[in-house]
């Protein structure tokens, strides 16, 4: 089953902003992140799934339910970008008001399985030792922790996280990581939207770029890396090193190869003993072939050729990049 499923999911702010026509699935079971640059519409939707803004058209399904139907909110974990809990409140008190705005009883949340289950919850975000404090003088990082542990306290099928690493340290941010691998293994399906590209990396089976309010490419990550998924921004980053370069080599080269596949390769650098590293934006591996055979006929040496390392980072800003009219290498 799909876990999120939309279909032209529209809204806007008065005809501004906002995200529009947004088609994407996010199939049970896997990690996906939501990529974009600030204002890409990110939040807007991930409210709309939570039930917090209605579209303006468009459909969608969460855990099978059309939006806001509270068969699927009970089942949905959400942690908002931006919260604040009452500063007088102890993290069980926090988690005892969440258990009854998820619609358990207030004698349900004084009984001992529910007492147990915020110590366990609190104890799997990393909360335990502070549990008896007032959250007024918690760290940001603790906030965010106590955030995540509301969404996760009533056992979710589904949790929605809108950046639930930003106020984070490295420790935290590997503890959140490693919780987050844990919950997949049980078969939860995380939703991430965040601005943390090696946590995506890490943890994401699945990512969609948003830019400008509208959905550019979604797929599996690897497919998106490699530049042969659902992507306006496709091809792949091949490297070339050569030995044997000299000085005219790079015009003759480029008089060589011509047309539009010339203009794709970049030289990175050369030194004086003749070793050259280049680039090109390749559509295929016949196409880094045909500059293979072209560098032997210009009589240089081919030491290595292959993709260039995924980057993410270089795959995010090429995606932005292809939209603002900049140069997609
Ligand atoms: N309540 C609002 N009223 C008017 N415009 C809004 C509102 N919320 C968002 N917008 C606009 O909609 C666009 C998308 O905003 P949104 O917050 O969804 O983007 P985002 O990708 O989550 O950004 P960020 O990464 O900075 O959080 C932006 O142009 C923003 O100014």
């Amino acid at each position: 089953m799909m876990m999120i499923d939309t279909a032209e999911l529209t809204k806007t702010y008065n005809g501004r902003g906002g995200c529009r026509g947004i088609t994407l699935q996010v199939p049970e079971g896997c990690i996906f992140g939501l990529l974009g640059p600030n204002g890409a519409g990110k939040s807007t939707f991930v409210k709309m799934l939570a039930g917090l803004h209605r579209p303006d058209s468009g459909r969608a399904t969460v855990l099978g339910q059309p939006l806001g139907r509270p068969e699927a909110r009970r089942k949905l974990g959400y942690l908002p970008e931006l919260f604040r809990f009452q500063d007088w409140l102890t993290p069980a008190e926090v988690l005892r008001f969440h258990g009854q705005l998820g619609g358990l009883r207030p004698q349900e949340t004084r009984a001992p399985s529910f007492r147990s289950r915020v110590r366990d919850t609190l104890e799997l975000v990393g909360l335990s030792d502070a549990a008896d404090r007032r959250v007024g003088g918690f760290s940001k990082g603790m906030q965010q922790r106590l955030g995540l542990a509301a969404a996760l306290l009533l056992d979710p099928e589904l949790v929605i996280l809108d950046e639930p690493a930003s106020a984070l340290d490295p420790v935290g941010r590997y503890e959140i990581r490693s919780l987050l691998k844990r919950l997949r293994g049980r078969g939860v399906t995380i939703f991430l939207n965040t601005h943390l590209l090696e946590d995506v990396e890490e943890l994401c089976d699945e990512a969609a770029f948003l830019y400008g309010g509208e959905l550019l490419a979604s797929g599996p990550l690897h497919k998106l890396l490699s530049g042969t998924g659902d992507s306006e921004s496709s091809g792949a980053n091949w490297r070339f090193r050569l030995g044997g370069w000299l000085p005219e080599t790079w015009a003759e080269l480029n008089g060589a190869v011509g047309g539009a596949l010339s203009s794709k390769l970049r030289l990175v650098e050369a030194d004086e003993d003749g070793n050259a590293l280049l680039t090109a934006r390749v559509s295929d591996r016949e196409q880094a072939g045909y500059l293979c055979s072209q560098f032997i006929r210009s009589g240089l040496t081919l030491y290595e050729s292959g993709p260039e390392p995924n980057s993410l980072e270089a795959w995010f800003l090429r995606m932005a990049g292809s939209r603002q009219g900049g140069d997609p290498q």
